[in-house]
């Protein structure tokens, strides 16, 4: 398999493995099946040796008719020919079929380990990398491996074989035939070193661009209520087909340097065969070569089409199958391998000289965040529209990774934190998403045993009543009729579910339509458990231990509701007093209002 790639970086995406670093994983993945892939190769062995008959024993009919031998010879030699056809084939079937049952093991392997890795990859790494090269991974890539492996690759086994195998008959016969043979060797070499040299980085332009298409696509979609409002159809159209025509020009470039290689192996074929032809009539002269045994050389040189066409053609698949290998590897390169998992001591929460920034380049959206929360306390965090709050929750939840500093959750890094059988930090944003299934599905995710019991009074809890009225109760399919408010209902109900030691909450009840609705299950969430609530308004920073309020990703202060409105120059005693006073902008959403003047 060709897969001296270079190990290398997408412009601006995911790492790329080299021929090593896949090399020694495919072998780590195949090790395990040494046993099955023994005998794969004495089947291939065998059948391809059974293949090698069927020349030799034309060639001896033919012989047998010159010699006017009786038909009874004929017949056996016919008889032995077609069961030499008989056996190799069954024989290279049974090596191809074992072959790939080897092949889509190790692959089912890698793909659940490449799936994991993409779960469990830093938020930061898949924005940098875009989206859309992930979901290019795990679906095209994995797609064209699963091609190779169930087609291209046993193909390309098995034509080895047969080729090696036939070179050696052909040799046997008559050197000088093998020779002539060789005529075709120099144009099919040309022609794949040069298909080689121009289809590699083809290939892997074509698999970016197609990427970066996908990525055009993805983000107009889900920006779409924004590029509406902004009339900005005609630029967004305009970068889409100006992505695909790019990835259109490069996929024609390729089926070009695709054609021509295969007409160079075409020529080859007519060269070498002709070379055989010419010295076969010399040898059968000169050096007593029987006219049967020409006819086995040039039927052995036949033989050879269909491998060496199989064999350099699957070089294409092959090329494309090790470039999204490559791809794949890369992603379990880009995961920094099996999230660590350590108990947490308790809930408790330290950041300490926290720093983050969304791109390598960028500037820091968070910086210099010392912030102590103790066990069992719900502390808000308040600012004004991209303070970093969000951020800040994210962090926490060891769904993002500090650039410098850390996050400490129970004494241990926020990602690795864990309670028992569970992550320790849950985070609940207002993205909640609603899982095709029942009410019961849904609930369920968070806690696979829960009884029915367990499910109901935590849908209590979170005040969701309209549960009780649903026509089946837990086992009604939730249908996208369902509002905003009403799934966020449900993922905090999981939270409940779930029980984890901290639970983070972003936005979680933005959704929530009527003020306050979900105030008291935010209350529910929070009891008994460290909180950290994105707030919204007034009302949640009062019920909290602590208020933090961000500035330009800085802490600028920090108290109890009560403590931060009693010193009147500050920014959060601004704030409140301009919603007491009733300013429109201010309460009724605190997280968007402004930067306190
Ligand atoms: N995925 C991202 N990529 C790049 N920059 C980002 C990303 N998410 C947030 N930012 C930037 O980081 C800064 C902090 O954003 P963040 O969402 O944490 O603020 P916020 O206080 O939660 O804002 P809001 O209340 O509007 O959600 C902002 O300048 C924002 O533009």
């Amino acid at each position: 398999m060709t897969m001296d790639m270079d190990t290398a970086q997408d412009a601006a995406g995911l790492p790329i493995a080299g021929g090593r670093e896949c090399w020694g994983h495919l072998r780590s993945l195949l090790k395990v099946q040494w046993r099955a892939l023994a005998a794969t190769t004495v089947l291939l062995l065998l059948g391809s040796v059974a293949g090698v008959l069927t020349p030799i024993l034309l060639g001896r009919i033919v012989d047998a008719v010159v010699a006017r031998s009786e038909l009874r010879d004929v017949a056996i030699l016919a008889g032995l020919v077609t069961g030499a056809g008989i056996v190799s084939a069954l024989l290279l079937l049974a090596g191809g079929r074992l072959l790939v049952a080897c092949l889509q093991r190790a692959l089912a392997e890698l793909r659940e380990e490449v799936f994991a890795a993409a779960l469990g990859l830093d938020q930061g790494v898949v924005e940098d990398a875009g989206t859309s090269d992930v979901v290019s991974r795990v679906t095209g890539d994995v797609e064209a491996i699963t091609q190779s492996v169930s087609g291209v690759l046993p193909r390309f086994t098995q034509a080895a074989f047969v080729i090696v195998l036939t070179l050696v008959g052909l040799t046997a016969i008559d050197p000088w035939l093998a020779l002539a043979a060789l005529a075709a060797v120099p144009v099919q070499l040309y022609a794949t070193v040069r298909f080689l040299r121009r289809s590699r980085p083809l290939y892997r332009r074509l698999r970016r661009e197609e990427s970066t298409r996908g990525q055009a696509i993805i983000e107009s979609v889900r920006g779409a209520d924004t590029v509406i409002a902004g009339r900005a159809h005609g630029p967004r159209l305009e970068l889409i087909s100006r992505r695909s025509l790019s990835a259109v020009e490069t996929g024609r470039q390729t089926t070009s340097a695709r054609n021509r290689f295969n007409g160079g192996l075409n020529l080859g074929e007519f060269l070498g065969l002709a070379a055989v032809l010419a010295v076969g009539f010399w040898r059968t002269g000169d050096a007593g070569l029987t006219v049967g045994a020409v006819t086995a050389a040039a039927l052995f040189f036949h033989r050879l089409f269909a491998p060496i066409g199989a064999l350099l053609s699957s070089i294409d698949d092959l090329q494309r199958a090790a470039a999204g290998l490559g791809r794949l590897v890369g992603v379990l390169l880009a995961h920094p391998g099996t999230p660590v998992r350590q108990e947490i001591a308790d809930g408790g929460i330290s950041l300490r000289s926290v720093s983050y920034r969304y791109r390598p380049n960028a500037a820091d959206v968070l910086g210099g965040i010392a912030l102590d929360i103790p066990a069992g306390c719900t502390t808000v965090l308040v600012g004004a529209s991209g303070s970093g709050k969000s951020t800040l929750a994210q962090l926490i939840a060891g769904v993002l990774t500090p650039r410098s500093g850390e996050v400490l959750v129970g004494g241990v890094p926020a990602a690795e934190a864990w309670h028992g059988r569970r992550r320790a930090v849950l985070l609940v944003t207002q993205d909640t998403h609603l899982f095709a299934g029942t009410l019961a599905d849904n609930l369920r995710l968070a806690a696979p045993a829960a009884t029915d019991s367990a499910l109901w009074s935590a849908l209590d809890e979170v005040g969701a009543g309209w549960a009780r009225e649903l026509p089946g109760g837990l086992d009604t399919v939730l249908g996208h009729d369902l509002d905003d408010g009403r799934i966020q209902g449900l993922a905090l109900a999981r939270v409940l579910l779930a029980d984890p030691a901290v639970v983070v909450l972003d936005e979680a009840t933005a959704h929530s339509g009527a003020e306050g609705e979900l105030d008291a299950a935010v209350q529910a969430v929070a009891r008994g458990r460290t909180a950290v609530i994105v707030a919204h308004r007034f009302a949640q920073a009062e019920a909290a231990d602590l208020v933090v309020v961000l500035e330009r990703g800085r802490i600028i202060e920090r108290g109890t509701h009560a403590e931060l409105v009693r010193q009147p120059g500050n920014a959060y005693a601004r704030l409140h007093a301009a919603a007491n006073r009733g300013a429109p902008h201010v309460d009724r959403c605190l997280f968007e209002a402004q930067s306190p003047a």
